[in-house]
C-alpha cells in the first residue's frame, strides 16, 4: 500500500478533501500519516486503523518516507517544503491545491474529467508533481468543457459572482458576521411592520459605512454589497483572480493556440458556491439545441438547467448546489451579438470541484495506475 501523507487535513479545504475520502472509502486503498505545522505528536484522525500521532510538515526526513503527499495547507507551506523535498532526492507524488506550482512546466493541473489524458501521460512520462485549479476555472470547465472539447470555441467572457470560501474559513465568518450586524441594526424596526423602509434602509447603509463593522479579513463590507476585485493586483489592470482564467484553461486543456478567457472577478455574499455569467463566442453558428446538448455532455456531474425561469430560480442557484458534485449550467441562450454569441450561468461548490475533489480523484488514479 501508497504510504500517503495529507498535509493541512484540518484546514476548510483539507475538511472537505477528509469527508470525501471518508465517503468514498479512499483510505482502505492507502496507508494514511497525518502531518501538522502546529500540534507535533497530537492526536491523528481516526480513519478506520485508530489515531497515530501527528508528524510534522517541516520535517523533510519523515516527509521523504511517503509516496504521496498531499497538502491543502497552502501556498507558503507548497513555497517553503516542496523545492527542499525535491532537492533532498525524493521522488514521491506531490498532490497540492495550492497555485504556487500550478503553471511549472513539470506540474500538471488536474481536472480529470476534462484532462484525464493529459494526467495519465504526465503520469507515464514519470510526471510527479499534480496541482489542483483554481476553483473558478475548474468550475467553469466543468460546466461547459464539451464546447471547449469540440473546438468550438473562438474566446470567452467569464464575469464571476465568488462565495466567502473562496477566501478561506475566517472569511465566511466574517460575512456572516456582517450580516448578522446589518440585521442586528434595524431588527426592531422590522419588527413593526408599520416602519419606513427607507429608515430601515439608511440605517442598513450606515452600520455598512460604520467602522465598527467587522471587515479585517475582505477588507470592505461584502453583506449586502460586493467586492469587484479577487487576488492581487497586476500591472496590465487585471487581478491576479482574472489573469488564472485563460493560464489555467489553456493550461489544463493542453491549447497550443490559446483561446482568450478575460472578464472581471467579483466577490459577493455567496457561502461556498461560485457561479460564472459568460459569452462565448463560437466558430459557427450551431443550432441551439446542438450547443445544449455538447454543453450537458460536458461531464457526468454537468447538471443542464434549461433556460425557463421556474427552473432557473430554483437549481441554478448557489442554495441548490452548495455540498452536491453538481455543476449547475443554464441561461444558455443566443445574444442579440449574433448566432455565434451564447450566454451560460455557470453554479459549483468551490470547495468540491473547485478544491477537494480533484486532488482525491488523482490519488485514485495514482493507485491504480
Ligand atoms: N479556500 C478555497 O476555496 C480554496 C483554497 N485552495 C487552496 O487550499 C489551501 C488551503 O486553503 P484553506 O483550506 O482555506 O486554508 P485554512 O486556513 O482553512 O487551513 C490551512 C491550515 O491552517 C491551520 N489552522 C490553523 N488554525 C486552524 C483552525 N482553527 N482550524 C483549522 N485549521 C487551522 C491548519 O494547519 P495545521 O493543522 O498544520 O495547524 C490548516 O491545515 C490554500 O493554498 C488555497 O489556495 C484552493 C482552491 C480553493
Ligand atoms: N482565489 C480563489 C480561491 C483560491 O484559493 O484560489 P487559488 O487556489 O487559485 O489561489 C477565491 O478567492 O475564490
Amino acid at each position: 500500500m501508497l504510504k500517503v501523507g495529507l498535509v493541512g487535513w484540518r484546514g476548510m479545504v483539507g475538511s472537505v478533501l477528509m469527508q470525501r475520502m471518508r465517503e468514498e472509502n479512499d483510505f482502505a486503498h492507502i496507508d494514511p500519516v497525518f502531518f501538522t505545522t502546529s500540534n507535533v505528536g497530537g492526536h491523528g484522525p481516526d480513519v478506520g486503523r485508530g489515531a497515530a500521532p501527528l508528524q510534522d510538515a517541516k520535517s523533510i526526513e519523515a516527509l521523504k518516507a511517503m509516496d504521496v503527499v498531499i497538502t491543502c495547507q497552502g501556498g507558503d507551506y507548497t513555497t517553503e517544503i516542496h523545492p527542499q523535498l525535491r532537492a533532498a532526492g525524493w521522488t514521491g507524488y506531490w498532490i497540492d491545491a495550492a497555485s504556487t506550482l500550478r503553471m511549472e512546466d513539470n506540474a500538471v493541473i488536474v481536472l480529470d474529467p476534462v484532462n484525464l489524458d493529459q494526467i495519465k501521460g504526465a503520469v507515464a512520462k514519470g510526471g510527479k508533481d499534480f496541482i489542483g485549479g483554481n476553483c473558478t476555472n475548474s468550475i467553469l470547465l466543468m460546466g461547459v468543457g464539451g464546447l471547449f472539447k469540440a473546438g468550438l470555441v473562438d474566446w470567452v467572457s467569464s464575469m464571476t459572482y465568488q462565495a466567502a470560501s473562496g477566501g478561506g474559513a475566517q472569511h465566511m465568518r466574517e460575512l456572516l458576521t456582517q450580516m448578522g450586524a446589518l440585521h442586528g441594526s434595524v431588527a426592531h424596526l422590522l419588527a413593526d411592520p408599520a416602519s419606513a423602509i427607507l429608515e430601515i434602509d439608511r440605517r442598513v447603509a450606515d452600520t455598512m459605512r460604520d467602522d465598527k463593522l467587522p471587515t479585517e479579513h475582505f477588507g470592505a463590507p461584502l453583506a449586502g454589497s460586493l467586492i469587484p476585485w479577487i487576488d492581487k493586483q497586476l500591472d496590465n489592470g487585471q487581478s491576479k483572480e482574472e489573469w488564472k482564467g485563460q493560464a489555467e484553461v489553456n493550461k489544463i486543456l493542453g491549447n497550443e493556440t490559446k483561446v482568450p478567457v478575460d472578464g472581471l472577478c467579483v466577490r459577493i455574499g455567496a457561502m461556498r458556491c461560485h457561479s460564472l455569467a459568460l459569452t462565448i463566442k463560437l466558430n459557427k453558428d450551431l443550432p441551439l439545441a446542438e450547443i445544449e446538448q455538447l454543453i450537458a455532455g460536458s461531464t457526468p456531474w454537468t447538471h443542464f438547467v434549461p433556460n425557463d425561469r421556474a427552473t432557473t430560480v430554483k437549481e441554478l442557484t448557489p442554495t441548490f448546489v452548495t455540498g452536491k458534485l453538481d455543476i449547475a449550467v443554464g441561461r444558455v441562450r443566443k445574444l442579440n451579438m449574433g448566432p455565434e454569441y451564447v450566454s451560460a450561468f455557470v453554479c459549483g461548490d468551490q470547495l468540491l470541484w473547485g478544491a477537494a475533489e480533484p486532488l482525491r480523484r488523482t490519488l485514485r488514479i495514482l493507485l491504480d495506475k
